[in-house]
């Protein structure tokens, strides 16, 4: 299959040249032209920035380095020195959850709304599904946890969509009855298309699950394989030497974990990963939970995603579907946009702690979304029966 033909399909119009990049997927300013070979490894270098803005702009990341995800132990009210903290701190999560309600509290209301409707679910992995933990390899989820999620999923359409490489999320959730979307929704395993009438068609891969089953696969980033993969040494070896700072390779994104690192070593991390990046103007960053991801600059992220399986699934023009997405990251984010626009559907924003959010309600941990997806099965198995 070539892949590059495969980007000329009716949605990327107006292909860049060499990189058979489309304008309508790019989002950041990148060079008008480019080299006509060593593609991916002679990209024109951005022009250095003055280094007042630079500076401004390095201590953004800081702050959202230091701000993000509080250590566990520090979230829980006992940990902290005296009530009065305390009781602010409930206090604020309390009035919080009055903008963002919990989705189990309210339920009801949530049946009511999917009364009659065909509910499609699409969960995060990390921190919504499995605890967070310091070591990203062992973020395992639990057989109840993969009990309550088989359960709908034999009830719902379901899709897991990570940041995480596919292969990687399918290891740990090993439910072959699931969707799976990895690298923030650039590499989709997905069902074959209902009709190719309905909506964009785009071009995908046909293959076959581990099941033997026909799928469709999405990689809207497959050109930028061979980067990531140098990027991901170049980071590599940059970071070397930072304790407790740790690479993950997740196929068409890199992560770079601070978890681990020292605070006063944040800086350091940040501007060894900046430096290389330098280098790659066809990648940016972002950032997660104590995580900083690299990643295409393609208009593609966890909104594009629902709304592809959602056309894959013949579930985007009807009226009586109702999509839920539950998850815990700023990358979910962009999947709660989509769902609030036109109230299509509702996001479930999962966290301990108050965050701004365009998700509709709040689950506090990874024990909660179990008990929703529970309820949520039983329900549906009542009003079926
Ligand atoms: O979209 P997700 O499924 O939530 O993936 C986002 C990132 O999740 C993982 O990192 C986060 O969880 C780790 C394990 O609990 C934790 O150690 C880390 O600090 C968190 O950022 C994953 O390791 C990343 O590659 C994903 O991009």
């Amino acid at each position: 299959m070539d892949l590059k033909t495969s980007l000329n399909s009716p949605v990327f119009v107006d292909p860049l040249p060499s990189l058979a990049l489309p304008s309508a997927v790019m989002t950041y300013t990148t060079p008008t032209s480019f080299p006509a070979s060593g593609l991916y490894l002679n990209t024109p270098k951005k022009k250095p920035l003055p280094s007042k803005i630079e500076e401004v702009r390095a201590a953004g990341w800081l702050d959202l380095m230091l701000a993000s995800s509080p250590p566990r132990k520090r979230q829980g009210k006992e940990f902290l020195p005296n009530d009065i903290q305390a009781d602010d701190l409930d206090l604020r999560y309390h009035n919080w959850m009055v903008k963002y309600p919990s989705a189990l509290t309210s339920f009801e209301a949530i049946t009511e709304l999917a009364r009659g409707k065909r509910l499609a679910l699409f969960l995060d992995y990390d921190g919504t599904l499995s605890p967070i933990v310091d070591n990203p390899a062992n973020a395992v989820m639990s057989d109840e946890m993969r009990a309550a999620v088989r359960h709908v999923a034999s009830l719902f359409p379901t899709a897991i969509i990570s940041g995480r490489s596919r292969d990687k999320v399918f290891d740990f959730v090993k439910l072959t009855e699931l969707y799976y979307a990895g690298s923030h929704g650039m590499d989709i395993m997905g069902p074959v298309r209902k009709s190719e009438s309905s909506g964009h068609p785009v071009e995908c891969v046909r293959s076959t699950d581990s099941e033997g089953k026909e799928v469709n696969l999405f990689q809207p980033a497959s050109e930028f394989l061979p980067m990531i993969a140098e990027v991901f040494h170049n980071l590599s070896g940059s970071i070397r030497d930072i304790d407790g700072a740790r690479m993950e390779d997740n196929k068409f994104c890199v992560s770079v974990h601070y978890r681990n690192v020292a605070p006063h070593d944040y800086e350091k991390v940040h501007q060894r990963v900046t430096n290389v990046l330098k280098d790659y103007p066809c990648l940016r960053l972002t950032h997660g939970r104590k995580v900083l991801e690299v990643r295409p600059v393609i208009d593609w992220n966890k909104g594009k995603a629902v709304e592809f399986l959602l056309e894959s699934l013949g579930l985007s023009e009807s009226d009586d579907v109702l999509p839920i997405y539950v998850g815990d990251d700023k990358t979910d984010e962009d999947a709660f946009k989509v769902l609030k626009a036109n109230n299509r559907g509702f996001g479930i924003l999962v966290s301990s702690v108050p965050k701004d959010s365009d998700a509709f309600y709040s689950l506090k941990d990874p024990a909660e979304v179990m008990e929703f997806l529970s309820k949520l099965a039983a329900w549906k198995e009542e009003e079926s029966s």
